[in-house]
């Protein structure tokens, strides 16, 4: 039998650190939603009840560091399964980019398993499991548009923000989202203001949208490296309505919503930036 799921990437309209937590994680107030770059995984029963993972690009780990395998690992162990499964990975969304490839890809075996050997779990029961492995993944089992808060595994659903295109580029770095929470000082930080993008989203209201995006972490990124501030200049000065650093970075977004400035922005930014992309918000 065999199984094929697309795992969306993710970006934060905000991202608000509240503090840092006894248990090393920080507690966090985030407003994210998916976009339409997603990796593609194929699966299939194996008899032999191992997990093989295969990936399209071969610097991605393909064993249990794989986000894939430990959900894959999970899920077997929670419902007792013997069987094995090959998950081929066919990567699109760029890797240590603050865009939740990985996590997206933890959260779509745990969904795509669920549906292969029918196992009948709940969302609910999935996003459990997923907190297990990683933050990121209860809100990659949901999808759509949510306010995660908690370390962000805790997901509510929120209304959709109105269509409009996303803009993504990703400077040729990767950066460790350990290393940014680790460098950040949360007595020094500016807040988002989350319900007044909460209130904008439910109405709407793209202009307050776009003037409401704010990213604790992007300071402490854009110290570390300037190229990533360099990127956020060129999507403003090409006609991007909004734009931020996405999760610990460093890929940038900007949103863009009238079809005629979307050329500009995309061809602007490819002129200095080998990795843009010009996507829809799914949300
Ligand atoms: C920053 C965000 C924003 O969406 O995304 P990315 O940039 O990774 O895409 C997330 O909070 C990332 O979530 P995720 O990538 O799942 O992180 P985890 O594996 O749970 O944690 C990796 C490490 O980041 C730090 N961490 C993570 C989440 C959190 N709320 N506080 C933390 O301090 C911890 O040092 C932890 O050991
Ligand atoms: N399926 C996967 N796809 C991409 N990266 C993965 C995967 N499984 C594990 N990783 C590892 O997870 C780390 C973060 O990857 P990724 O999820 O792309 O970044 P981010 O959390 O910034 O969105 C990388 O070091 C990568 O080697």
């Amino acid at each position: 039998m065999k199984y094929s799921i697309k795992a969306p990437a993710k970006i934060n309209l905000t991202l608000d650190t509240l503090k840092k937590r006894s248990d090393g994680y920080h507690e966090v107030e985030m407003i994210m939603t998916t976009v339409d770059l997603a990796d593609r995984l194929d699966l299939a029963d194996r008899e032999d009840g191992k997990i093989v993972i295969d990936v399209s690009e071969g610097f991605v780990p393909n064993d249990h560091r794989n986000l894939a395998y430990q959900a894959a690992d999970i899920l077997r162990k929670h419902c007792n399964i013997t069987r094995g499964v090959s998950i081929y990975i066919t990567k699109r969304i760029p890797v240590s980019a603050g865009l939740a490839g990985g996590s997206s890809d933890a959260a779509a075996t745990l969904k795509g398993l669920n549906q292969l050997w029918s196992l009948g779990l709940s969302l609910d029961e999935l996003a459990e499991l997923g907190a297990k492995i990683g933050s990121d993944i209860p809100f990659c089992i949901y999808g759509g548009t949510a306010l995660a808060t908690g370390r962000g595994e805790k997901i509510e659903k929120i209304a959709s923000p109105p269509p409009c295109w996303v803009i993504l580029a990703k400077p040729p770095i990767g950066v460790s989202t350990a290393d940014i929470y680790n460098r950040l000082n949360v007595d020094e930080i500016l807040h988002p203001n989350t319900s007044e993008m909460i209130r904008a989203i439910e109405n709407q209201d793209f202009q307050s949208i776009c003037a409401g995006l704010h990213n604790t972490l992007e300071s402490v990124t854009l110290d570390l490296y300037p190229e990533v501030k360099k990127i956020k200049e060129q999507m403003l000065k090409f006609g991007a309505d909004g734009v931020l650093m996405s999760g610990s970075g460093p890929t940038v977004f900007g949103l863009v919503q009238k079809e005629s400035r979307l050329n500009r922005v995309y061809n602007g930014l490819k002129g200095f930036c080998s990795d843009v992309y010009a996507v829809r918000l799914l949300g």
